[in-house]
Order: C-alpha cells, then sequence, then structure tokens
C-alpha cells in the first residue's frame, strides 16, 4: 500500500460492515473489509494507518465469540471499535461487559464530550442509533468516558494517549444524525488523513498493480460487455496493453441480439477480441437442474472451461481476470456474512483452475465507484450507464428447468419490455429493469379459445449500489402498454405480474 492513506476495516459479523466502508470512502480515504480471524495477518501485511472494528451478533463474554489477539491494540495503528468493536476492545483491554436490562434500539439522546477528537465541532447533544443488548459497564484503565445515555453509561470511550476510540452506537447509519462528522473525525483528527483517495488515484495505483503482477505475461479477461468488465478491460488494457486478449462468452443466456451488440462494440476497439459461441455446451450443462444454486454453480464451472480451452488456443496464458465487484464478493459469504446466492465468478468458481493467478481490480468497489472509474478512463457513457446483466444471464430468469424454448420466449418478452422502458424515457430513472419467465402455468382466454400458458413477471428497481433496492413505480399506462404488447406479440405467455417487493426482504433476480 505504500504510503497510500488506508483503513482496514474489522469485520465481526455486522449487518451494516459495507456501509462502514461506504463511509470512510466517501470521506475520500480507501478502504478494504477482512473478516476478524483474517484482520491481524492482513493488517501487517498492509500497514493501514486506521483500524474500524464493527459490530457484531455474538457476546464478548461467551466462549466461542469472535476475538482477535490483543497485540492488535499495541501496534500504535488508531483503533475505533463499533458496538460489538467497542465492547471487544474494553472486554480485551480489561473493561467489563455486561448484558443490560434496558436494552437500547433505534434513535437515542446522548450527551457527547466535545472535547474528545470525536466529536469536534459538534453539539453537546447528539441523537445516536443503538442496537444492542450488552453494554460496557466499566471501561479499561486509561480509558475516558465520553458518552453516555440514558440507560448506557458509555456510549463512547476513548484513550487519547494509545489512539483507541469507540462508540457503542452506529456512526454509518444516517439515523446517527451527526454519524458522518464523527467518522470524518476520527480519520482526520485521529488517523491524520487528508482525504486523498479519489478516483484518479485508484485507476493509476491499480494499473501500477497489475504491471507488477503480470509482469511480461500474458491476461484472458472474462468480458461481458457489461459494466464491471468493460471498466477492467479498459483498465487492464492501459496496464499490459498488447499482453490482454477479451474473451466473451456467448453462453445462449444472452437477451436478444446482444451478443451481436457486445461484438460490434469491441470487434474494433483495438483489443484482442474474441466471442466464443457456447451455447450447446452451457444448454448441456443446465439440462435437467432445477435448483438456482446447482444452475449457478454449473455455470461458474463451464466458465472456467471455456476459458481454460480459449487459453489453451492462444498458448501459455498465466491469468484469468474477471469483472468481479464488491457486491458480488459479500454477497457470495466473505466467511462471516451469509451465502445469499453464489455470483458464478466468486462463489460459483471450480476449486481448480488452470491459471497461475486470479486479477480482478474492481472487486473492492462499489457498483456507484466503478462507473466513476470508467468515466475517469474515458469510456463511452452508454457503457458506463449500462444496466446490470448478471453473467449467469437468463439461466436465472427462467424459473426451473432451462430450455432452448422457454429462453426464446423469454427474451422476446424482455426486449418488448425494455423497448417500451426506453420509449417511455425511463430507462436511465430505473436502474435494472428485466423479465422473469415463471414456471407458473395458468389458464387464460384469447379470443373464443383457452390457453394455458406461462405468467412473466416484469422487475424494474431503483438502486445505487445494488445492495438495496425498491421497486420502481413505472406508470400503470407504461405497464399497460408492455402488458398488450408482450401477450399480443409473444406465443405462450397469457398472463403479466409486476413485482412489487424491495430487497431486502426479496433479491433483485429471482434466483
Ligand atoms: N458472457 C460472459 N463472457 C465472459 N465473461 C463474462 C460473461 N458474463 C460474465 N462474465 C464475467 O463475470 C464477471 C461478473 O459478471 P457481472 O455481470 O457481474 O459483470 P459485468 O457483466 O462485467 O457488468 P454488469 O454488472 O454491468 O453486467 C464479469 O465482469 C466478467 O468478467
Ligand atoms: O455477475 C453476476 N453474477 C451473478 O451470479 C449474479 N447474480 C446477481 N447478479 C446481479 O447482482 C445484482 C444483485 O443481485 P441480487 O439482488 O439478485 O443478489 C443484480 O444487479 C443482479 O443482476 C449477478 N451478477
Ligand atoms: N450491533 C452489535 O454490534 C451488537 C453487539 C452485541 N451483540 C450486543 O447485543 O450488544
Ligand atoms: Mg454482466
Amino acid at each position: 500500500m505504500g504510503n497510500r492513506e488506508f483503513v482496514i476495516v474489522v469485520d465481526f459479523g455486522g449487518q451494516y460492515n459495507q456501509l462502514i466502508a461506504r463511509r470512510v470512502r466517501e470521506n475520500h480515504v480507501y478502504c478494504e473489509v477482512y473478516p476478524y480471524n483474517k484482520a491481524l495477518e492482513k493488517i501487517k501485511e498492509l500497514k493501514p494507518q486506521g483500524i474500524i472494528f464493527t459490530g457484531g451478533p455474538n457476546s464478548v463474554y461467551e466462549e466461542n465469540s469472535p476475538k482477535i489477539d490483543k497485540e492488535i491494540f499495541e501496534l500504535g495503528i488508531p483503533v475505533l471499535g463499533m458496538c460489538y468493536g467497542m465492547q471487544f476492545m474494553a472486554y480485551t483491554l480489561g473493561g467489563e461487559v455486561k448484558s443490560a436490562e434496558n436494552r437500547e434500539f433505534g434513535k437515542t439522546p446522548t450527551k457527547v464530550d466535545t472535547t474528545s477528537p470525536l466529536f469536534k465541532g459538534l453539539e453537546e447533544d447528539q441523537v445516536v442509533w443503538m442496537s444492542h443488548v450488552d453494554y460496557v459497564e466499566k471501561v479499561p484503565e486509561g480509558f475516558e468516558i465520553v458518552a453516555h445515555t440514558k440507560d448506557c453509561p458509555v456510549a463512547s470511550m476513548q484513550n487519547k494517549e494509545r489512539k483507541l476510540y469507540a462508540m457503542q452506537y452506529h456512526a454509518e447509519v444516517l439515523h446517527t444524525e451527526h454519524g458522518k462528522e464523527m467518522l470524518h473525525n476520527f480519520l482526520y483528527e485521529v488517523c491524520g488523513f487528508t482525504g486523498t483517495w479519489t478516483m484518479a488515484n485508484y485507476a493509476k495505483t491499480a494499473i501500477e498493480d497489475i504491471r507488477n503482477t503480470v509482469g511480461d505475461g500474458k491476461v484472458l479477461l472474462a468480458l461481458s460487455g457489461g459494466v464491471d468488465s468493460s471498466v477492467a478491460a479498459a483498465l487492464i488494457s492501459k496496464a499490459v496493453g498488447d499482453q490482454l486478449t477479451c474473451i466473451f462468452v456467448d453462453h445462449g443466456l444472452m437477451r436478444k441480439n446482444e451478443g451481436d451488440e457486445v461484438e460490434a462494440a469491441f470487434k474494433d476497439s483495438g483489443m484482442h477480441f474474441i466471442r466464443v459461441d457456447a451455447e450447446k455446451r452451457f444448454l448441456d450443462k443446465l439440462a435437467g437442474l432445477e435448483n438456482p444454486e446447482a444452475k449457478r454453480k454449473a455455470i461458474g464451472e463451464e466458465f472456467i472451461r471455456v476459458f481454460e480451452d480459449e487459453g489453451r488456443k492462444i498458448g501459455s496464458v498465466d491469468f484469468l481476470a474477471q469483472g468481479t465487484i464488491y457486491p458480488d464478493v459479500i454477497e457470495s459469504g466473505t466467511g462471516e456474512a451469509e451465502v445469499i446466492k453464489s455470483h458464478h465468478n466468486v462463489g460459483g468458481l471450480p476449486a481448480v483452475v488452470d491459471f497461475k493467478g486470479l486479477i480482478e481490480p474492481l472487486r473492492n468497489l462499489f457498483k456507484d465507484e466503478v462507473r466513476e472509474l470508467g468515466s475517469e478512463l474515458g469510456l463511452a457513457d452508454y457503457l458506463v450507464w449500462r444496466q446490470p446483466f448478471p453473467g449467469p444471464g437468463l439461466a436465472i430468469r427462467v424459473m426451473g428447468e432451462i430450455t432452448k424454448d422457454k429462453l426464446d420466449i423469454l427474451r422476446d418478452a424482455d426486449y418488448i419490455f425494455r423497448d417500451e422502458i426506453a420509449k417511455a424515457g425511463l430507462d436511465r430513472s430505473i436502474n435494472q429493469y428485466f423479465a422473469v419467465l415463471t414456471s407458473t402455468r395458468t389458464v387464460g382466454v384469447m379470443g373464443d379459445f383457452r390457453t394455458y400458458d406461462y405468467t412473466l413477471a416484469l422487475r424494474g428497481v431503483t438502486t445505487t449500489d445494488f445492495m438495496t433496492a425498491d421497486w420502481a413505480r413505472i406508470p400503470y399506462d407504461v405497464l399497460d402498454t408492455i402488458s398488450r404488447r408482450i401477450v399480443n406479440e409473444v406465443q405462450h405467455i397469457n398472463r403479466i405480474v409486476y413485482d412489487i417487493t424491495s430487497k431486502p426482504p426479496a433479491t433483485i433476480e429471482w434466483e
């Protein structure tokens, strides 16, 4: 990391960990999140100048709760503990943590000591967001209490000399009214950062890192034509130029005309570009599979096998590159967080892979940051602002078993949906929208005869980071036009429903 301003967020399994990372980056300080059991090793290796402990579901006094050797407090690096992170700090350094009779949950009035660096420039009365059962009853030696609430004697504590700070509440959620300032204070007043992290700097360092890793080796980039891999292509091509070959796998699970469009966009880009027709391979592998995770794993595996085959044709390819981004990593399970779905490029990767290394320069970025980077690298707007399309493609939008017929029905319906959304001028304001072919068939009447055909679901969401999302309020008359066009123009669909769930509790894709 050199002398780059850098924070490591130590993940104790809390729900808001990505938010902490975002808040730090919004303050122009780069940060990465590591699970607690790898954190100490990573901290010694990467030498961050600040450490933040997240919250977590456990109680620190339980035997098997997550712990880190207390050496972490002796490295001279400033630490901020939040919630479980504070309890862990207090407990490990000799304070006392107990279960409270009055648990605090939600917005809570708090008195803070404005002489603490954490609260510099803030008023004494603050509203913070609490979510805890345990509390620190006694602070460790050398610590002073710098905030309290009616029910919580230690809402914040500090040991200025050792640069150890902690908060019982969650500064990263917006309900803590001045949480952003408190984090800013930790980063700037305690760690001494100046905020040098920008996308321009990120690009520069990433390019250097890629050059160092690759040397004069060869790189194969899995290019889908989507935002992430297009940005990765631009970055890697800037780093190693001719040593890069882009492979686009046309797996037969693309949207209507998409394969040709991707080919047209990259054929004359100056990069080596290969389109592989792999429809039969993928459909054979998917035959008979109904379970979403089974489909995802089969696709992840087949992707790699195609890349290996292409690599052999080029001869001695050293690295496989992918446009993996941070939400792919988190949702596939980081070890601490629960597996939601195996993104084909992370959890779906097979164990044995015929490449020396994997290059994923966007692995730590959120979607909106990837877009910012794309613009920084001079990519065309239409590429940067494309809606995401998942690697497993329509395989996770046809419920249950996949057949070519079902894929074709879905392709036609989805095309009309997208066409009408664009005509209505909604294609930028709805961040992702698509059709899903359900496995439900229902009775309809068309002309004078009975039909028994598929139900199609339409999904549209608004979101910036794709980690949470709200369903899009598409005007009724637009939905009406879409519905009529689809049942008239696409055979075997006789009913259309609109998905009105947000994420959470649903996810964006149906499988
Ligand atoms: N059809 C494909 N051919 C080659 N590589 C692919 C294909 N689909 C996905 N990938 C690889 O998997 C990665 C993850 O896919 P994902 O859909 O998340 O990203 P993307 O397609 O690059 O961007 P977007 O999220 O905007 O669709 C891609 O960045 C790319 O490296
Ligand atoms: O490359 C990908 N490989 C996958 O396996 C995958 N699964 C979901 N997605 C996309 O990720 C975002 C969040 O999706 P979910 O809310 O369905 O988890 C949405 O934008 C999804 O389209 C994927 N992208
Ligand atoms: N949100 C948290 O980190 C909670 C910490 C601990 N489990 C408690 O209940 O106090
Ligand atoms: Mg994609």
